[in-house]
């Protein structure tokens, strides 16, 4: 293949924690990097297209779609479905080209396993209060559900250690430019760079 093959980043960290106000505010930043939408069997909030923030199925598509093999990982998190269409992923990075996944833990540590090449970044809040504040004040789910995604919560911060980066999301420019900083030295790793020197030195 002539064109190196884009870099897989996984962004992920407890609800709420602000992972899609950060990727929107990276793409306001018009970064060279794609956005893979997921499939998911919850119902939409108001406001959400679907295609654009999720492709919504039920239950049955969603199985079909296991079970064709349709995606890289998925999960179930507080009772709902959730996944990444494969050929999107491995499309884009065929054309070398970056994406970026925003996912729950299960299914980053899923994504581990199939793409050991790939950038895990956990996003984490400053406190616990804060984050449950930023989901509440988010006003899209129960006080039964929010008390459901903070439980799950506990669980993923303490999955933290198979990421290889933890940003913390205190100031949302802030934590932007942390993973505008990992992504541009992931691009400088010797090891993702070998095969241009070679073909540089005309080895290949
Ligand atoms: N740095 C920040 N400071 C203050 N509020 C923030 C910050 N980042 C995000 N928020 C707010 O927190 C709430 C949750 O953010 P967001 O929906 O992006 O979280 P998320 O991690 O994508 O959640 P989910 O995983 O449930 O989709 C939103 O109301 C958002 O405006
Ligand atoms: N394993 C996966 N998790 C995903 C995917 N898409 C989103 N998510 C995560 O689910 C929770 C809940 O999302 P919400 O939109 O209902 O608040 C959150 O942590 C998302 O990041 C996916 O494809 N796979």
């Amino acid at each position: 293949m002539d064109r190196e093959r884009g870099i897989l980043f996984v962004l992920s960290g407890p609800s709420g924690v602000g992972k899609g106000t950060v990727c929107k505010a990276l793409r306001a930043q018009k970064l060279d990097i794609q956005y893979s939408v997921s499939a998911t069997t919850r119902n939409p909030r108001i406001g959400e297209v679907h295609g654009v923030d999720y492709f919504f199925k039920t239950k049955e598509e969603f199985q079909r779609m296991i079970e064709n093999n349709e995606l890289l990982e998925w999960a179930e998190y507080v009772g709902n479905y959730y996944g990444t269409p494969i050929e999107y992923v491995n499309q884009t990075l065929d054309e070398g080209r970056d994406v970026i996944l925003e996912i729950e833990v299960q299914g980053a540590l899923q994504v581990r396993n199939s793409f050991p090449e790939g950038v895990f970044i956990f996003l984490t809040p400053p406190s616990l209060e804060e984050l449950r504040s930023r989901i509440v004040g988010r006003g899209t789910e129960t006080e039964d559900l929010i008390n459901n995604r903070m439980t799950v919560a506990r669980e993923e911060i303490e999955m933290m250690q198979h990421y290889d980066y933890s940003v913390v999301n205190d100031e949302i420019s802030q934590a932007c430019s942390r993973i505008q900083s990992i992504i541009t030295s992931e691009h400088c790793k010797v090891d993702r760079v070998t095969n241009r020197y070679k073909k540089l030195l005309g080895d290949e």
